[in-house]
This record gives structure tokens, C-alpha cells and sequence, in this order.
């Protein structure tokens, strides 16, 4: 008789282990990613940026990964090289991105940028800190896409066939720990420091030690990696052009990719108003204003392994994310009210929209992995996430030219961090509602995707392990 030989995978212990390792890189990650979102008015009156020049800065994130297809590569690279390489590597690219995001932040860069194509001004003039920071955080964002898929895959190998929704879910957590602390320490940080650029620094310190501990991680996924050519595992396959071809015939993909960039595309970009909107809607002091966001990652951090683990055990995976993106509509819908803007209600609303962001983040990342095979999960990942990055650089663009062009209510002199500071006042409500918008198409592509697991037998609705 064949006798089965356990590996590390089968340790409870060395598996739970993995999962705070590649975690821990993931907060300091997220962190740095929303670190700038409480400055928004800071950066705006230091550094004379518009509204449009912070939602230009804040596209920066996405352009290298849509525009260069660095996502794809990323893709190839993770199949082709695998995880060790790919996420030593990506953590490498977040700390230049980072680096250079810090220098055009603490005011090493000065002017106004102005591109003209043959005498045509191709984009309105922008302050040059504005172009050089999105530079930055464009390099970053390569980085830490390239991280994010392949964590997914590290996480996906070691917990195949086990507790797989649940550990997505938690390696998401960790990432919402980061978002959290984004949302309320940088504004202490800078007073404390008079440096609007600490944050930025605070997080280069943290990816180091990021980098320190996926060097653990290796290690661990080395020794996995002899257990499984022992015991005569297959390798995971390379990286083929075709296999981009065979996961875009794949119609379920497609609805979740486009339900997945709508609905980040309400809860991302928001994220990145969410301070001033608390600020200037719900009159909330600035220095508490950052504590209410952070109840949305916080909700999210302690729910999205609840529904991972709910998504594992009773399965309803579809039918998690229709409920989550109608809960993403009902929130938006009512941020967008004028006369909704008491601080009960500002609370209310973001723990709602915390559990609708548990609840599709949840089902949503699984499921990918359930109707994609394993050898094509890196790139299938890889997919989702370029076109999820059209929304995350489009849509803070977007917001941040709307508030310019139609939500200017006036403006106000007072006193920040003990210089007077004239500050802009914007009127939400049209932002709102385009979230809303956003949120209204991802109910439909939910649908859809429910009706087209019911056809081809993803098992979306069924428990993914046994009890
Ligand atoms: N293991 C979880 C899979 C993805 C998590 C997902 N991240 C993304 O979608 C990234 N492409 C965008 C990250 C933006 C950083 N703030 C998530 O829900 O965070």
C-alpha cells in the first residue's frame, strides 16, 4: 500500500506560521499605500496641490501597472519564478516607489509641471511634487501588486484543501490592519514631527522589516518545496502565453473581474476621501476625523475571515458578494444625502460599508481559485488585479477632477498644525453617487455570475471543505 507522507503543509503549526510571515509584509504594504489619505488637506495647502493634483497623485498607483501591463509581467514572473523570488523582488520595487514618493513629498520638489505633446497641452498644469510623488507611488504600486498575487499564491499552496477561504480572508485582514493604522496615526505622526513626509518614512522602516521576515518565509517554503519532489508532488506549471487565452474564455472570470474592479473601485478610491469627507460633511475635527475610516478596514479586518470561514463551511459564495455589493450601493446612497451628516450616522455608515467590504473580498478572491485551476492561478490573479487597477487609478483621478469642477462650496482660513491655512470646502454628494453607481453595476455582474455557476457547476455555492 501507498503510503501518504506528511509535509509541512499538514503541520497546523508551520501552516498558521506561513500565513503571518507573508502577512506581515501585506500591513506594511497597505499601510504605506494609504498613509497620504488624512493629509489630503495638508498636501493640498503645503505643497499648493489641487484636488485634482491629489487624485493625479493617488492614479499613480495603477498607471505603471495598466498602462506598462506590469501586472501581467508580474504574472509571468510569479508563474515562471515562483513566490520566494517574485515576493523578495517586489518588496525590492515597493521600497524605491517608496523612497521616491518621500523625497517629492518632503518638499525636494518644487514648480509646476506642465506636458506639452507638439505645442498641445496634454495635461492641465499640475504641481511638479504632485507628478514626482505619483511617480513614486507608481513604482510602488508595481511592487506591491506583485506582492499581493503572490502572496495569494503562497497562501492558496499552503492551505489547498484546507482552511483556503479562511486564510485568504486572514492574509486580507492583515492588510486591513495596515489600511487602519493609515487612517488614524499619520495625522499624530506629522504633528508630532512637523514633517508632512513622516508617515512615508515610518512606512520605509516597516517594508525592511517587511523584507526580514518573507526572507523567514523562504525558508519555510524551501523546505515544503524538497517534501513535495520527495514525496512526487508536480511542480506547478510554467507561466504560457495560452494560458491568458484559456482563462479569458472563461465567462465566470470575466464577472467576477469586472464585479471586482467596480466594487473596489467604490471602496478604494473612496478610502482616499474619506477623511476630508468626515471633515468637511460630518464637521468632525481633524484630529479625530481619521479614527471613523478606520472603523471600516477595523470592521473588515475582524469580519472577512467570519464570511472566509462561512464561505468554507457553508459555501453561498455568490450570494455573498450580491448581498455585499447591495449593502456598497444602500451606504454610498446615503453618504450622498446632504442633510445625512450627523457623527452617529457617519459612524453607522462605515461599519456598513466595512461588512460589505468583508463580505465580497471575502467570497470573491476564493472563488477565483475555484474556477481557475492551480497552474494558471498566478496569472488568472494577475488578470483581475490589471483590471482592478484601472478603477484604482481611474476613478481617484476622477473624483479628485470632479471636486475641482463641480463640488466647490468655498473656502475657509484656520488654523493646521499651527500655521493659518486656506482650505478648500467641497460638496460630496456627486462623488457619492458615482460610488453608488459603481456599486449598482457590481450587483448586476454579481448576478450574473451566480446564474453562470449554476449553469456550469463552479460549486461557488458549496462549502469548500467538509465537516
Ligand atoms: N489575499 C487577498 C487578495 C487580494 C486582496 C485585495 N487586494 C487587492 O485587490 C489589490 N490589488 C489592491 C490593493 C490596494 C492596496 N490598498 C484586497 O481586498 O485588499
Amino acid at each position: 500500500m501507498n503510503e501518504i507522507k506528511a509535509t509541512l503543509r499538514d503541520s497546523k503549526t508551520a501552516r498558521w506560521m506561513v500565513l503571518i510571515l507573508v502577512s506581515f509584509t501585506m500591513m506594511c504594504a497597505y499601510y504605506l499605500t494609504d498613509a497620504m489619505a488624512p493629509l489630503q488637506e495638508r498636501l493640498q495647502a503645503n505643497l499648493s496641490w489641487s484636488a485634482s493634483d491629489y487624485g493625479f497623485f493617488t492614479s499613480g498607483y495603477g498607471w505603471f501597472n495598466v498602462f506598462l501591463l506590469m501586472l501581467v509581467f508580474s504574472g509571468m514572473i510569479l508563474d515562471k519564478m515562483g513566490v520566494r523570488f517574485t515576493g523578495i523582488l517586489s518588496i525590492g520595487i515597493m521600497l524605491i516607489g517608496a523612497a521616491i514618493k518621500y523625497w517629492a513629498i518632503s518638499g525636494h520638489v518644487q514648480g509646476m509641471f506642465e506636458l506639452n505633446i507638439l505645442g498641445w497641452q496634454a495635461i492641465s498644469s499640475s504641481a511638479k511634487s504632485s507628478v514626482v510623488a505619483g511617480f513614486g507611488f507608481a513604482i510602488f504600486g508595481v511592487g506591491c501588486e506583485m506582492f499581493g498575487i503572490a502572496a495569494n499564491k503562497a497562501v492558496v499552496r499552503w492551505f489547498r484543501g484546507k482552511e483556503m477561504a479562511l486564510a485568504i480572508g486572514l492574509n486580507t485582514s492583515t492588510g486591513r490592519i495596515g489600511t487602519a493604522l493609515a487612517m488614524f496615526t499619520p495625522i499624530p505622526l506629522v504633528r508630532m514631527t512637523g514633517d508632512i513626509s513622516a508617515p512615508v518614512l515610518l512606512a520605509l522602516v516597516l517594508l525592511c522589516i517587511g523584507m526580514l521576515v518573507f526572507i523567514l518565509f523562504t525558508v519555510m517554503d524551501r523546505k515544503l518545496d524538497k517534501e513535495d519532489a520527495d514525496a512526487g508532488v508536480a511542480a506547478d506549471e510554467e507561466f504560457k502565453f495560452a494560458d491568458i487565452l484559456e482563462i479569458g474564455k472563461n465567462r465566470a472570470f470575466w464577472y467576477i473581474t469586472t464585479l471586482c474592479v467596480l466594487f473596489y473601485s467604490a471602496v478604494f478610491p473612496f478610502i482616499k476621501y474619506a477623511v476630508n469627507l468626515m471633515v468637511q460633511k460630518f464637521d468632525i475635527s481633524d484630529s479625530f476625523a481619521g479614527y471613523i475610516p478606520a472603523l471600516l478596514p477595523f470592521g473588515a479586518l475582524l469580519l472577512t475571515p467570519v464570511f472566509g470561514n462561512l464561505f468554507d463551511k457553508k459555501g453561498k459564495g455568490a450570494t455573498i458578494m450580491i448581498i455585499g455589493s447591495i449593502l456598497l450601493v444602500c451606504v454610498h446612497l446615503l453618504f450622498s444625502i446632504p442633510s445625512l451628516n450627523s457623527f452617529p450616522i457617519a459612524i453607522g455608515l462605515v461599519i456598513l460599508l466595512g461588512i460589505a467590504f468583508s463580505m465580497v473580498p471575502a467570497a470573491m478572491w476564493p472563488s477565483i481559485a475555484k474556477i481557475i485551476p492551480h497552474s494558471k492561478l498566478g496569472t488568472a490573479y494577475a488578470m483581475t488585479f490589471w483590471v482592478q487597477n484601472w478603477g484604482l487609478m481611474g476613478v481617484p483621478l476622477l473624483i479628485g477632477v470632479v471636486l475641482d469642477k463641480y463640488c466647490i462650496t468655498g473656502t475657509i482660513t484656520k488654523l493646521v498644525d499651527g500655521k493659518e491655512q486656506v482650505i478648500t470646502q467641497y460638496n460630496y454628494m456627486i462623488p457619492m453617487l458615482i460610488f453608488a453607481f459603481f456599486g449598482f453595476l457590481a450587483i448586476g455582474f454579481a448576478l450574473l455570475l451566480k446564474a453562470e455557476d449554476r449553469k456550469k457547476g463552479y460549486g461557488l455555492e458549496r462549502p469548500n471543505i467538509k465537516e
